[in-house]
């Protein structure tokens, strides 16, 4: 066993006080410990945490990792728009090695910015799974399946893609689930074939629901009921699973979400940038919803720092709410670490003994978060990624005084970039 102490700092706790403490860790089994004022230098190794704030390794609920090499190729869009004309046309055209290297980037920027854990739904899943095994982080991995544009045999190969995938993957770090794309871009025969071989394979389900109005309206013009019925009668919306957006949804939808312990994950910037609307968050809340936040893919946000989100969450939040107290900040924060993993099934987002190591350390030693009143404000509203010194996900530590350790950041950029002028050039020739 060795042991990691992250010594001095004052440590966000389950409950979300602040109290001076240590924190012990076993990087052999990339568990907490211990969280004791009392472990001092009694560690293997230590990590300062002078003048900063312990926290848990964020965890972004819902990207489409791969999608930094799009950043900024198409803005200013409504959802389907912007999907069918720019995105979608620009993907067909990507290869393995391309997401390899969108996905290394990304993985770069979120351990900047203190996330240590993330779900994604993308495809050319088994380079995404290589990229994350090699940076260290925690991820849930999916191919997103989709059968709108496709023939039978497309559709066939789509889906037997989404359950290899599935199936190969699993490891400490890299776990999987089924992701069909969304209840209107998927058929509802297909949806309910998808969601069975979830079950048998004992994997979650993952899906976009309700994310703009256009995707609410044909469910209810073709079948009489709301999307929320749809998916329960389709085999989605059990415990295990998480949903993303659910922007549109009712009352009685939020009743049912809460009933069935379905994850909803958040993603504010992505609703506000693409107008899909405001997600009743405050009231799912209230009706005892698990919810979690997450950035969307890179394209419709643009970037994957978690602390833009989670202030982006309390502010749409009040706004949607019409309420100045609705999603206060520990709201935002538990979102952003115990929402996030409620809703990915990772064991991550407290700072607790036996708890897997996965923590981002803040300096707070900055004229922006001074003075410090409440940490916990200061996490919602004022804090940003380049606050985060240390990044550490299952006891490693990939990040050290804002040097990355796992992944090679110059030429991560340079590839990246490389990859996405030939990728655009390709889509535009
Ligand atoms: N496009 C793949 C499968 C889907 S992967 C997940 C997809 O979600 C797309 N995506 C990104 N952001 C959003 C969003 O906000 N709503 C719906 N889809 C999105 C993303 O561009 C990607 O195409 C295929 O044709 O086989
Ligand atoms: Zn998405």
């Amino acid at each position: 066993m060795t042991t990691l102490g992250i010594t001095n700092g004052v440590v966000l706790q389950p409950d979300l006080s602040v109290s001076k403490s240590d924190v012990l860790i076993d990087q052999s089994s990339g568990e907490i410990i211990d969280v004791d004022p009392e472990i001092g230098m009694s560690g293997d190794r230590q990590l300062d945490a002078t003048d900063s704030l312990v926290i848990p390794g964020l965890i972004n609920a819902h990207t489409h990792v791969a999608m930094t090499l799009l950043r900024g190729y198409a803005d200013d869009k409504p959802l389907e728009t912007w999907l069918r004309e720019d995105i979608w046309p620009a993907e067909a055209e990507l290869t393995a090695e391309d997401v390899r290297a969108g996905a290394r980037l990304g993985m770069a920027e979120m351990i900047r910015s203190g996330t240590a854990g993330f779900a994604d739904m993308y495809f050319h899943v088994p380079a995404i799974g290589d990229a994350v095994e090699a940076a260290g982080m925690r991820a849930r991995l999916g191919h997103g399946i989709i059968t709108v544009g496709k023939t039978d045999a497309e559709i066939e190969s789509d889906v037997e893609e989404g359950i290899r995938v599935a199936r190969k993957l699993g490891s400490e770090r890299v776990s999987t689930a089924l992701m069909p794309h969304s209840l209107t871009t998927v058929t509802e025969t297909t949806l309910t074939t998808v969601i069975e071989r979830a079950r048998e394979m004992d994997v979650p389900v993952h899906s976009h629901v309700s994310e703009t109005t256009a995707e609410v309206e044909p469910i209810i013009e073709e079948r009489d009921v709301r999307p929320v019925e749809y998916a329960r009668s389709c085999g989605h919306l059990q415990p295990e699973d998480f949903i993303a957006h659910a922007v549109h949804i009712d009352t009685e939808e939020i009743e049912r979400l809460a009933d069935t312990g379905t994850g909803v994950v958040h993603c504010p910037a992505s609703n506000m940038k693409l107008a899909s609307g405001m997600a009743p968050v405050q009231a799912m809340l209230d009706a005892g919803v698990t919810v979690g936040l997450g950035t969307d893919g890179v394209a419709s946000n643009n970037d994957l720092d978690m602390f833009d989100e989670i202030r982006d969450a309390a502010m749409i939040g009040k706004l949607a709410a019409e309420d100045a107290s609705a999603l206060a900040a520990p709201d935002v924060v538990r979102m952003a670490t115990q929402g996030s993993a409620d809703c990915v099934g990772f064991e991550s987002g407290r700072i607790e003994s036996g708890a897997p190591a996965d923590l981002a350390v803040l300096s707070l030693d900055a004229p922006h978060l001074t003075p410090a009143h409440d940490l916990v404000s200061h996490l919602a509203y004022a804090a940003t990624g380049s606050d985060v010194r240390h990044t550490i996900c299952d006891g490693q530590i990939l990040m050290r005084e804002r040097e990355l350790l796992t992944i090679d950041e110059a030429t991560a950029r340079e590839e990246a970039t490389k990859r996405a002028e030939e990728l655009i050039a390709r889509a535009e020739a």
